[in-house]
């Protein structure tokens, strides 16, 4: 039940003053912030970028990303990280993929494609786990879980260029896209390649959804910025991409 003082407003955008909140199934930890002195609880502001491109700063508060860091240690270990390489010319991605979820983004000479198992072990990926499921669940405004996590790493030199998610995807579902580690510099543009593009720093914690409108917008990582978080010990970072896809008939 939200706050019946503030009915309508989406969470991010809640403002109460003069009481805790207590709000059933909502974790304060990550979603608020400001005094804990129980009088007081600011939201970050969620920050629309175009229409249907929007940016949550500090979606997960430090805690929330140690813990799904964790998580995804599980994951690599499970599912290691392996080189992709472009369509046709084989050539390898400086990003290295993993995924989890029931089924898994893949790219090799073959094309890119959605399978359901690691293209170098032949297991099938691992399980999402809750605190993703629960980032979608709150982020997206989806009514179905996403098939899908794509977990990208990214070197300190690593870079993605700029592109549309447009594979076998529900369109209708946004994608979710959260960040780990070392800030990156995403740029985005429009649907069409040539359309000017603009550039946000995404860091360690924060969250971008894209859909609607911006569903199919061109987009990318530009570069890192090496030595800005302390999560990752090695420097990096880890960026998971959450999508629906489309059962195969
Ligand atoms: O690393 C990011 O923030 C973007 C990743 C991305 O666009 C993708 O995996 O399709
Ligand atoms: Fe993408």
């Amino acid at each position: 039940m939200l706050n019946p003082a503030l009915p309508g407003l989406p969470p991010q955008n809640r403002l109460l003053a003069g009481q805790a909140p207590v709000i059933a199934g909502e974790r304060p930890s990550t979603r608020w912030h400001g005094a804990t002195n129980g009088i007081r609880f600011l939201p970050m502001p969620a920050l629309t970028l175009a229409p249907g491109l929007v940016y949550h700063p500090d979606y997960l508060d430090r805690p929330a990303q140690e813990n799904l860091l964790a998580a995804l240690r599980g994951i690599t270990r499970a599912a290691p990280l392996y080189v992709p390489r472009m369509p046709r010319t084989g050539k390898p991605f400086s990003v290295r993929m993993t995924n989890c979820g029931a089924l898994g983004w893949v790219s090799d000479v073959d094309g890119y494609r959605y399978q359901p198992t690691h293209p170098e072990t032949g297991a099938p990926w691992p399980p999402m786990p809750g605190q993703i499921l629960r980032a979608w669940e709150e982020l997206s405004g989806y009514p179905h879980p996403p098939d899908a996590c794509l977990v990208n790493f990214y070197e300190p030199s690593a870079r993605m260029g700029l592109h549309q998610d447009k594979d076998e995807e529900e369109f209708d579902a946004p994608v979710v896209s959260l960040s780990l580690g070392d800030t990156a510099l995403f740029r985005y543009g429009g649907l069409d390649r040539k359309d000017p593009t603009k550039s946000v720093r995404l860091r360690s914690g924060d969250a971008i959804v894209f859909g609607g409108p911006a569903r199919l917008i061109h987009h990318g990582i530009d570069r890192l910025l090496p030595g800005t978080s302390d999560l990752l010990p090695q420097g990096g970072r880890l960026n998971l991409t959450l999508r629906r896809v489309k059962v195969p008939l």
